[in-house]
């Protein structure tokens, strides 16, 4: 579960931003809708413990991310968020495979590859996993994003705008698989984007 309080952010004195709370808890999804410049992914990143509000907290899995050191930030994020970025932000020398494993190392996890495949043939792209990213279409590439976000089980998965740059019949597919992944591993499910087509496959939602 994800909730947040009062966040207020500033890029600079002319670029302020006080936001909504959000609360979305486990199993649940919320639709955060906002047009371009609205601070939809600057949302997302005070979500993801990217970036540090001015004021007001963030809480995941009842834990407030307040108190907590740069450290503990850095391991709550890995073990408890899987983050779809507006770019996906691949390594590019390594192979759809290791690109996947990648979230495990990071935790000091034994890679499960296992996992990476199941995901992967869940996901329709059990083909490519020795390609390079870069050999992959947008829309395999955003679905390599969502596998590479549930690799560690998160509490929570964050998506930034993952239907953008796809097509009505894409953008249907991918969103059904995100609540279903995020629906069977029990998780919170924030999505933020400005594609209207969205408004009706969530019952909770805000607007920016
Ligand atoms: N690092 C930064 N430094 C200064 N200003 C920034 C920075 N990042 C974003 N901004 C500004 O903050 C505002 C909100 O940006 P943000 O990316 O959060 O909006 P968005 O709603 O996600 O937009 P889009 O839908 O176009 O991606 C924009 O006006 C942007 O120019």
């Amino acid at each position: 579960m994800i909730s947040s309080r009062n966040l207020r952010f500033s890029y600079s004195p002319q670029k302020k931003f006080s936001f909504p709370d959000i609360q979305c808890g486990n199993k649940e999804t919320l639709l955060i809708l906002g047009q371009s410049g609205r601070g939809k992914t600057t949302l997302l990143h005070l979500l993801a413990l990217l970036l540090k509000p001015e004021s007001g907290e963030v809480r995941i899995a009842d834990k407030s991310s307040n108190a907590l050191s740069q450290e503990e930030l850095t391991s709550l994020r890995a073990r408890n968020i899987g983050i779809i970025y507006q770019r996906p932000h691949f390594v590019s020398a390594l192979s759809v495979l290791d690109n996947l494993l990648l979230p495990n190392f990071l935790v000091n996890q034994k890679q499960d590859k296992v996992k990476a495949v199941q995901l992967a043939e869940q996901l329709g792209f059990t083909e490519h996993l020795s390609k390079k990213t870069h050999q992959l279409s947008q829309g395999e590439q955003q679905r390599v994003s969502i596998a590479r976000s549930l690799m560690n089980n998160p509490n929570v998965i964050l998506a930034d705008e993952p239907t953008s740059n796809l097509d009505d019949v894409n953008c249907q597919k991918v969103i059904q698989l995100l609540k279903a992944q995020s629906a069977s591993i029990g998780a919170s499910l924030v999505v933020v984007t400005h594609d209207q087509r969205l408004k009706d496959e969530f019952s909770n939602q805000v607007i920016l």
